[in-house]
């Protein structure tokens, strides 16, 4: 019998299925596991899943640390869940928010036996679906209930991991203060996830290295002015440069907050007004102090036909990335624009922690 042409959602179709059910709320099934974000989860729900049998809570090693929850998962801990515990328990676990003001909520007892792979697939699945990396499972006993998203926890952590294909959407000519030359990309992964873009200032030649800038999207300094990071006068100083030589590429990536979103970005913020610096605001959340999947701008310059950049950027990070992902980093062109008495201790803290060249 022929195999008949698939209809049906593929595995990294439904990975981006589970990240949109579980910002609804919704469980997933991972493994036999009820999975559910701790953020978005209602006190309904967390009714239905108690009936199910014990709970668990999955955090990464990051939050872990800061509730002094033993870790032996590496990454991550999976924390029992006490049986009197409420959604308000489980929030103050997930979000650091209220940390300094109710530092004790232990004692924290973490499971040692067991697979951690549904617990490690969840967390992912919440980062990468831009919620705190905080979930709630359980073991599935009877029939899943209808409707939902079944993952194999292994395959989703496989999946993830590797590199997203995109293809070009559609491209349109955009005169630009900085660059009347210019023209706007627009780049689509095919399983339905976030799109980025590229802006092509005059006509470079492919043969040679081009002037290069991956931007990650930072709407409070592109878009608000915002002084507390350097990014809105690096976006206006690589477009202007570009125009000032006639030729560039500048990758808008839709990683908003080093890839943690602008929620969790504002809550870093709020941590950072605490006290904290930019890594350990990120830390305390459960996050790397970098999230972001740089292997994407490597793609779409590669789907452009850039294979050689004089790329504009102050982290050793980025070169090293490019260069990994067959693009030759001819030159690194310093990109030192913006600093104010609002953002020097962040870049300090860049250079310090981040390996970023001052
Ligand atoms: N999580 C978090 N993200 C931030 C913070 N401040 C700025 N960002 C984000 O950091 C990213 C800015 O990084 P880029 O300017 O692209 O790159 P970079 O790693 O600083 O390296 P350069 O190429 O030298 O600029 C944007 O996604 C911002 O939204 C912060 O305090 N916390
Ligand atoms: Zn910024």
């Amino acid at each position: 019998m022929q195999t008949p042409l698939s209809l049906g959602p593929s595995l990294a179709e439904r990975i981006n299925r589970a990240r949109a059910d579980l910002r609804m709320g919704l469980p997933v099934v991972l493994s036999g596991q009820l999975a559910v974000a701790v953020e978005t989860l209602s006190v309904e729900r967390l009714t239905a899943l108690r009936g199910l049998g014990a709970l668990t809570l999955a955090l990464t090693a990051w939050r872990a640390e800061t509730l002094k929850a033993r870790v032996y998962d590496n990454d991550l801990a999976r924390v029992r869940v006490p049986e009197d515990a409420d959604l308000a328990w489980l929030r103050a676990l997930a979000d650091p928010a209220d940390d300094l003001r109710m530092p004790m909520k232990g004692p924290l007892s973490s499971l040692r036996e067991g697979d951690a792979v549904p617990a490690r697939a969840a967390i992912l699945l919440a980062k990468t679906a831009q919620l705190l990396p905080a979930a709630l499972l359980v073991p599935l006993t009877g029939a899943a209930p209808e409707g939902l998203t079944h993952l194999d926890a292994a395959q989703t952590l496989a999946l993830i991991s590797e590199e997203t294909a995109f293809a070009p959407v559609a491209a349109a000519r955009v005169p630009m203060r900085a660059a009347e030359k210019g023209r706007l990309h627009i780049f689509r992964p095919d399983d339905g996830g976030e799109e980025h873009y590229a802006i092509e200032i005059g006509s470079p030649d492919r043969a040679l290295p081009v002037l290069a800038r991956l931007h990650s999207a930072c709407f409070t300094g592109d878009v608000l002015g915002s002084l507390k990071c350097d990014c809105g006068p690096q976006l206006d100083a690589a477009l202007r440069q570009m125009g000032a030589e006639g030729a560039g590429v500048l990758l808008y990536l839709n990683q908003e907050g080093r890839g943690i979103g602008l929620a969790n970005k504002m809550r870093a913020y709020a941590l950072q007004d605490q006290g904290f610096d930019t890594v350990e605001a990120n830390h305390r959340l459960g996050f790397e102090d970098d999230e972001r999947d740089f292997r994407i701008g490597a793609a779409i310059l590669r789907k452009l036909g850039f294979s050689s950049v004089r790329l504009m950027t102050n982290n050793p990070a980025k070169v090293r990335m490019l260069e990994s992902h067959c693009i030759t980093v001819a030159e690194r062109v310093p990109l030192k624009v913006g600093l104010s008495p609002h953002n020097a201790a962040y870049l300090a803290t860049k250079a310090a922690k981040s390996g970023h060249l001052l």
